[in-house]
């Protein structure tokens, strides 16, 4: 039987073969970088990453290895983040503070080696994307308690930005406070989002007659709390951390399968895989009259295009009147004959907002 020393040392005889045969990928890799210099191609091909995970998941099951989808996720992740870089430096933006939700899922998609750049409201990600300064930007979309987050959709609809890919990300949160006593709580600070998700916590444990101070991020709210013995915070456990603030209470979400969906934008539009998700925004010219929603969405039913999602939003016209457009996800990518078809005959009403493999959930 090996012992711990032989372990090892197979151990490092197995990282040597594996640093060869990375260095190996990154070879390649500098010439991917190369082509796409030339030819102006996409650096970040998420669909192109789904189907490596896709074949390397299959490739494990069928071998019965060890590695389940989300263990070669993690590890595939990240070279893919350090490809990218090797490829062109990247660049982040995302909704911060540092230790926001948003900040760890642009982590985990983009890997250690991006420079990220932290921002204190989703209008300023989308402004500086625009502006070039960061090459994507990261965002939450919806909440599975809480649903959609309005500010996300109506800056879709006015940016040129699109949605380049898709990620579900389960929400844990924490009750964080200095306070020695919680008689000594006067006032809780988290995002508007953060009380709305632990309702039953906080009338649980009587909080809910004492100040709720919504601020642009629950990061945020971990760091106002790291500085008053009287607050508390509705925060990732991670950002507790962050700016030293001890946790009394863990997951205290309502729903254990608290998710968020989050999205990155870019300015690229994204090949097809074979499991997409397209997102658009309609702004229906006889809204008003009865039907016209039907009408619209029997063209997709007839193309058997299946939406997952539908969501209305109220806008002030022209004219001072009071209008609705709507955000629809639905799969598919806009290069499928059968979704261009439906999408040419409503051109002047519809806004692409971005095909991108779908997220798993
Ligand atoms: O295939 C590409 O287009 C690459 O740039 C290579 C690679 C990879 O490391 O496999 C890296 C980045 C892309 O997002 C997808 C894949």
């Amino acid at each position: 039987m090996k012992t711990l020393d032989d372990c090892r040392v197979a151990i490092d005889a197995i990282d040597t073969e594996l640093l060869e045969l990375l260095n190996k990928r990154m070879k390649v890799v500098e010439r991917v970088g190369e082509i796409k210099a030339d030819t102006g191609g996409a650096i970040y091909r998420p669909e192109r990453e789904k189907a490596i995970i896709e074949r390397l998941t299959k490739l494990s099951q069928e071998e019965n290895g060890i590695l389940n989808r989300a263990a070669i996720e993690a590890i595939f992740l990240e070279i893919f983040a350090v490809s990218r870089n090797l490829e062109l430096p990247e660049r982040i933006a995302y909704l911060g503070p540092e230790g926001s939700f948003t900040h760890q899922a642009a982590e985990s998609r983009f890997g250690a080696m991006s420079e990220y750049l932290s921002l204190n409201s989703i209008e300023s990600v989308f402004k500086t994307i625009e502006a070039g300064r960061a090459k994507f930007g990261v965002v939450p979309i919806e909440n599975s308690r809480d649903g959609i987050v309005g500010e996300t959709l109506d800056l879709l609809s006015k940016s040129s930005m699109k949605i380049v890919s898709e990620l579900y990300m389960p929400i844990h949160v924490a009750f964080a406070t200095k306070a020695h006593k919680l008689e000594d709580i006067k006032k809780i600070y988290s995002k508007d989002k953060g009380f709305g998700q632990c309702r039953d916590f906080l009338s649980e444990h009587g909080f809910n007659d004492i100040e709720h101070i919504p601020v642009e991020s629950t990061a945020k709210a971990a760091i106002l709390a790291a500085e008053d013995e009287s607050a508390a915070a509705i925060c990732s456990h991670i950002a507790a951390k962050l700016y030293g603030v001890p946790v009394l209470f863990e997951n205290i979400e309502d729903e254990s399968e608290n998710t968020t969906r989050f999205i990155i934008l870019s300015d690229f539009k994204n090949g097809m895989s074979d499991d997409d998700k397209t997102s658009i925004l309609v702004r229906l010219k006889d809204a008003v009259e009865a039907g016209a929603l039907v009408h619209f969405l029997q063209d997709f039913d007839e193309e058997k295009i299946n939406l997952s999602k539908i969501e209305s939003r109220p806008s002030i016209d022209k004219d001072g009147g009071f209008g609705y457009w709507f955000y629809i996800d639905f799969y598919g990518h806009i290069d499928e004959e059968r979704i261009k078809k439906v999408i040419d005959k409503h051109a002047s009403e519809v806004t692409w907002l971005g095909s991108y493999a779908k997220g798993e959930n």
